[in-house]
């Protein structure tokens, strides 16, 4: 394959369930649905969305582990969905590691060079600096079994990576790790495609992960395309309820527009006068977005214009700041994430600022 590869292009990339693949026969699911997108090369791409999205299904067509229904994979000029996975040369690293437990750690990551017919000494310099890359020299001569998940991970990634692929796949390889692990992985293979400055594509149901990680992130669900965006767009400016919901935006209020245009909306319910921002075009009523960590809670009898007021129902002690679960007079659940003090059956009030509340049309609200 091509190393040196420009843009790898997912021209409506579709694949179904249910029947035999490239027909279109109504009681097929489409487990992705559509996938278009130019990956540059060099990119960090995360594929992010709850389970069943459609993640796994577009990593397996793009590696040549299931045939499209639907649509084309190109890179460059060249037309790749029709050749099979060792054609498409793509290293690939799995939840599961898929380690062979009998062969040193060397051999392990020696093998795909080996089933290409390398020589061995070009092999030995190869697995050594795949080695090196990912910290891990010292080990060559252990079997998996001998090492930690965080290191038996770490050669999987050397394993992909030593046949110089032209794009690396990634199907949640840290979700077997613990949290601390996975921090410390999650570091290292921001680091090991920087230096290797190959393209990477990777599978992901944590938002944290793929805000991190990547240079884009493509958030899925129901195999669709919700948005395509870098971290600061999709966190900051999810494009629907979907992703909001899935960014993290914990509060949901149902609300009557008062009145809007292009760049602000001004919404009220009971106890709640607030202004915000319009993501799409609204009628009568909106489903407004806010994450917990955007409001603060006001100084005793202040009544700030962009404020909701609300009784205390209880309060998870964080250190710095508090988790106040809140009940708002129409009876929505509301969750701040703030400094400051507050006791279970108060009624307090809580702002935010007019860029942080977003609004979606009330419809999308399934
Ligand atoms: N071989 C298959 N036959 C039938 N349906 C399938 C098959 N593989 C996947 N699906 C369905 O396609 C949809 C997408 O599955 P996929 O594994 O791509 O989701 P995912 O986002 O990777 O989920 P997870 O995070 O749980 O792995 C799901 O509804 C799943 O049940």
């Amino acid at each position: 394959m091509k190393p040196d590869f420009k843009t790898l292009r997912l021209d409506r990339v579709t694949r179904r369930f249910g029947g035999p693949a490239k027909t279109t026969d109504a009681p097929q699911i489409a487990a992705l649905d559509g996938l278009q997108m130019d990956i540059a090369r060099g990119e960090f791409i995360a594929l992010l969305g709850p389970s069943g999205c459609g993640k796994s299904t577009a990593l397996n067509c793009i590696a040549g582990l299931l045939p499209l229904s639907d649509g084309g994979i190109y890179l460059d000029d060249h037309r790749i969905d029709t050749l099979p996975p060792e054609q498409r040369g793509f290293g690939m690293v799995f939840q599961n590691y898929a380690l062979f437990p009998h062969m040193t750690v060397a051999r392990n990551v020696g093998f795909g060079l080996l089933m290409r017919g390398t020589p061995a000494a070009e092999i030995q310099t190869r697995v050594k600096r795949a080695l090196d890359l990912v910290q891990l020299a010292q080990h060559m001569n252990k079997l998996p079994g001998q090492l930690s998940g965080g290191q038996q991970q770490r050669v999987a990634i050397a394993r992909a990576i030593v046949i110089e692929p032209p794009l690396i796949l990634m199907d949640e390889p840290l979700s077997n790790l613990d949290a601390k692990l996975r921090l410390e992985m999650r570091s290292e293979i921001r680091r090991i495609h920087g230096e290797l400055g190959r393209t990477t594509l990777y599978v992901t149901h944590d938002q944290d992960e793929a805000l991190s990680l990547a240079d884009r992130i493509v958030v899925m669900k129901d195999g669709k395309v919700q948005q395509i965006g870098t971290p600061p767009e999709v966190y900051g400016q999810p494009s629907n309820l979907a992703v909001a919901r899935f960014m993290g935006y914990r509060n949901e209020l149902i609300l009557d527009v008062v009145a809007q245009d292009g760049q602000a909306v001004s919404l009220a319910g009971p106890g709640i006068n607030l202004v915000g921002i319009p993501k799409m075009r609204l009628n009568a009523r909106a489903a407004v977005s806010i994450r917990p960590e955007e409001f603060s809670i006001c100084a005793d009898g202040s009544n700030p214009s962009n404020s909701i007021s609300a009784r205390v129902e209880s309060v998870e002690y964080y250190g710095r700041e508090s988790l106040f679960m809140l009940r708002t007079q129409d009876n929505t659940r509301l969750y701040v994430r703030a400094e400051g003090k507050a006791s279970p059956g108060e009624t307090i009030r809580v702002a935010v600022a007019a860029d942080r509340v977003l609004a979606y049309p009330s419809e999308q609200v399934a």
